[in-house]
């Protein structure tokens, strides 16, 4: 398994420009299954969830015609089959996104349950009630969702809590159903948004989209999806803690501040320096770090997928923090993590207090989730001495190329292949 390696302690300086949004790509790419032509999606990520997405549904029977550079040209014309296998599936939560679209196309599915973060339960009966509501058998066996659906149909629904994944599957079922579907207490995630946005260029008609309600009269079929990835929101919160952390001075490009206010104001908060443009933020720091408390919360809140990074920044503030996790029950894997690099970090149930240190010590530590890789990355750049950062796989599902756009900003940081 391959590691990374840092030695920490050098301001990171320069320009780094940001990809594509993995959760906007994701959802994108499984939408294709509803339409029946070539689809082209343009501003691609090229991370391992964007290739397991797609080798799912060439497994289904999409074709990939051409896959270049961010750009992919995919032909759902065929669809054969109807079930996304263990393996496939299992590395994965998005590939649960593959359920809603089968159901709508085919009428049957059967998707392994979805594996993911390990970030807590992560239950998906929102999912199944939801797509239950409008007309589809859903049953659990042999760890498979197997669903039937002849015909479905319109229906109102309210989701017992929101969930980004779950309305998304819902919506993209309902687009194709008889009649008018209205969701209630929806996610307004942009990453929501944009697919309800990049369906209806495609003829669907959801109105609502980053309300907190849904309506979507169906349609009896949708043209093919011609669309571009907006910028990964937490990717740019990655690179902003980096130049952060690292007291340094880094303009981050090609991103939207309208999508990562919560987290702006509290770099601000805590004595970070922005100047922020229409698509890029400069970051600077060179005084120290003041300690703030986050509260993670569905958007338009601070979001947990920033929440680790976060973490890691306030451990080298003057004081104390309180970081409290609302959306995930066990996100915290990273803070035993950065108290082997000397962190004080106290965990409560949901609430983590930091009490910042002066410094912080280079250490070997594992990576358990996304997220917690990359705080880990963040903590080795401010850290003295060499990090070296094991299992990273986790962060080659969803950063692209990161060691390469931290060098390029002056870190030392080297993937050592296994
Ligand atoms: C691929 C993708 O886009 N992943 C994102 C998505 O995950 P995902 O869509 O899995 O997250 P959800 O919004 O569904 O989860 C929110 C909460 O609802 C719970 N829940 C969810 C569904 C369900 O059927 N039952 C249930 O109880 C979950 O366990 C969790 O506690 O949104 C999360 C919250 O912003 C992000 O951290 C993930 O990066
Ligand atoms: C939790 C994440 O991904 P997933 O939902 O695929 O586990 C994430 O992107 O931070």
């Amino acid at each position: 398994m391959d590691k990374i390696c840092i030695e920490g302690g050098r301001p990171l300086k320069g320009t780094v420009r940001i990809s594509g949004a993995k959760n906007a790509v994701l959802p994108a790419l499984a939408a294709t299954l509803l339409t029946g032509g070539k689809n082209e999606i343009t501003n691609i990520p090229r991370v391992r969830d964007v290739l397991t997405l797609v080798k799912l549904l060439e497994d289904l029977g999409c074709k990939t015609e051409s896959f270049e550079g961010d750009r992919i040209v995919l032909d759902s014309a065929q669809i054969h089959n109807h079930k996304a296998p263990y393996d496939l599936v299992k590395t994965m939560r998005a590939s649960c996104l593959v359920l809603g679209p089968l159901l709508a196309r085919l009428g049957k599915a059967e998707v392994s349950l979805p594996g993911g973060c390990a970030i807590g339960a992560r239950p998906i009966d929102l999912h199944i009630k939801g797509l239950r509501a409008l007309g589809a058998e859903l049953r659990i066996e042999g760890g498979y969702i197997k669903g039937r659906a002849d015909k479905l149909k319109g229906a109102r629904f309210c989701f017992d809590s929101t969930t980004v994944t779950g309305t998304m599957n819902v919506m993209m079922a309902a687009v194709l159903a008889d009649g008018e579907t209205i969701l209630e207490n929806v996610a307004r995630e942009p990453e929501v948004t944009f697919l309800a946005d990049v369906l209806n260029r495609c003829g669907a008609k959801i109105e609502g989209g980053g309300t907190d309600t849904l309506v979507i009269q169906g349609v009896s079929s949708l043209k093919p999806i011609h669309c571009a990835i907006f910028p990964d929101r937490i990717e740019a919160a990655t690179y902003m803690v980096a130049a952060a952390i690292t007291g340094g001075d880094v303009e981050v490009t090609h991103c939207l501040p309208q999508h990562l206010e919560p987290v702006l104001l509290k770099m601000k908060e805590a004595g970070v320096e922005l100047t922020e443009g229409d698509h890029s933020v400069r970051v600077r720091r060179s005084g120290s770090l003041q300690p703030t408390n986050i509260i993670t919360q569905p958007y338009p809140g601070f979001a947990t997928d920033i929440q680790a990074q976060f973490m890691a920044l306030m451990t080298l503030a003057e004081g104390q923090s309180v970081i409290t996790e609302t959306v995930f029950e066990n996100r915290f894997l990273h803070a035993a993590e950065l108290k082997r690099m000397g962190a004080n970090i106290l965990l409560d149930g949901h609430t983590a207090i930091v009490t910042g240190v002066k410094k912080l010590s280079g250490a070997p530590v594992m990576a358990t989730d996304l997220r917690a890789s990359a705080s880990l990355v963040l903590a080795g750049l401010a850290a003295e001495g060499e990090t070296v950062i094991s299992r990273v796989y986790h962060i080659d599902r969803g950063y692209e190329t990161m060691e390469d756009k931290m060098s390029r900003l002056g870190a030392a940081i080297r993937r050592v292949r296994a």
